[in-house]
C-alpha cells in the first residue's frame, strides 16, 4: 500500500498542498481527481521523493522511499522522456539497460496490445501513439506499484478506450495503480477508489462501489457536489 500522511508543500509563499493523507491499494486503480493546479502532479513528484515536502512520512508498503524503492514504484508522466529522434526499439533498449526490473516478455505484449512499431520514430508517433510508447515504457516494469499522470490527457477516443483496456488486462493486474486525472468520463468504471483534490486540500476519499451503492451516486455526480459550488 501507499500512504501519504499530512504532507504539505509550498512553492514561495503558495501552499499548494495543505496536509494531504490518503492511501492507495496494491491491486487497486487509485484516482487522484483535481482540477488543473490542484496539485496532483506534486503529490506524485512527492511520493517519487522528486520534490521535498513537509510532514509525511510517505510509506510503500510500511518503508520510506528509498534508492531501492524505484525497484518497487514508477512514475510514468504525462509526457515521453525519451529523446525524439529514438526509435521505440532504442526506447525499449534503454529501460532494459537502466532498470533491472525491465520484462522484455512483457513489452512485447504492450507493443502488440497497443499495435506499435518498434521501428517508429518518438518524433514521428502521433499523441495518441505516444501515450501508448510512454505507458509501455512503464508498464514493462516489473513494479508493484505504476503512477501515471494524466495517462489520458489530449488524446482521441480511440487511443483512450485501447489504454483504459489496458487497465483491466494481465498486463495491469495485482499491480497498484495511481493515476491523475482531471477528466474521469472514460474511466470512471475502472477505477476502485477516488481522491479529490481541491485548494490543496483532500476534500474527499471514497470508494466508487460503495457510493454507488450507498448513496447512488456516480464519480461525476460526486465531482459535480463537490467542485461547481
Ligand atoms: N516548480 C514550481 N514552482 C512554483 N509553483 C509551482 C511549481 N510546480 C507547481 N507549481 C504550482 O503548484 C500548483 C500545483 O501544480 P501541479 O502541477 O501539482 O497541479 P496539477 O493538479 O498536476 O495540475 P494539472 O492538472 O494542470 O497538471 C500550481 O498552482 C502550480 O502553478
Amino acid at each position: 500500500m501507499i500512504e501519504v500522511h499530512g504532507i504539505t508543500k509550498k512553492f514561495g509563499r503558495k501552499i499548494v498542498l495543505e496536509d494531504v493523507s490518503f492511501t492507495a491499494e496494491k491491486g487497486e486503480i487509485t484516482c487522484l481527481i483535481g482540477i488543473n493546479g490542484a496539485g496532483k502532479t506534486t503529490i506524485m513528484n512527492a511520493i517519487m521523493s522528486m520534490t521535498p515536502v513537509k510532514g509525511g512520512p510517505i510509506l510503500v508498503d510500511g518503508c520510506e522511499m528509498d534508492k531501492s524503492s524505484y525497484e518497487k514504484v514508477t512514475f510514468i508522466p504525462d509526457a515521453i522522456t525519451m529523446l525524439p529522434q529514438m526509435t521505440i526499439a532504442d526506447a525499449m533498449q534503454f529501460m532494459s539497460d537502466f532498470y533491472k526490473g525491465w520484462n522484455e516478455k512483457r513489452a512485447a505484449e504492450l507493443l502488440t496490445f497497443f499495435r506499435l512499431k518498434q521501428e517508429e520514430r518518438i518524433s514521428d508517433l502521433s499523441k495518441g501513439n505516444r501515450a501508448k510508447a510512454n505507458l509501455l515504457l512503464g508498464l514493462a516494469l516489473d513494479v508493484d506499484y505504476l503512477l501515471m499522470d494524466e495517462p489520458f490527457s489530449g488524446i482521441d477516443m480511440f487511443s483512450r478506450e485501447q489504454i483504459a483496456e489496458v487497465f483491466t488486462s494481465h498486463l495491469v493486474e495485482g499491480r497498484g495503480v495511481l493515476i491523475t486525472t482531471h477528466e474521469i468520463n472514460d474511466i470512471e468504471h475502472l477505477i476502485d477508489k477516488v481522491v479529490m483534490l481541491d485548494g490543496g486540500k483532500v476534500v474527499k476519499e471514497f470508494r466508487t462501489e460503495e457510493m454507488r451503492e450507498e448513496e447512488g451516486k456516480s464519480v461525476v455526480d460526486v465531482m459535480r457536489g463537490v467542485y461547481q459550488k
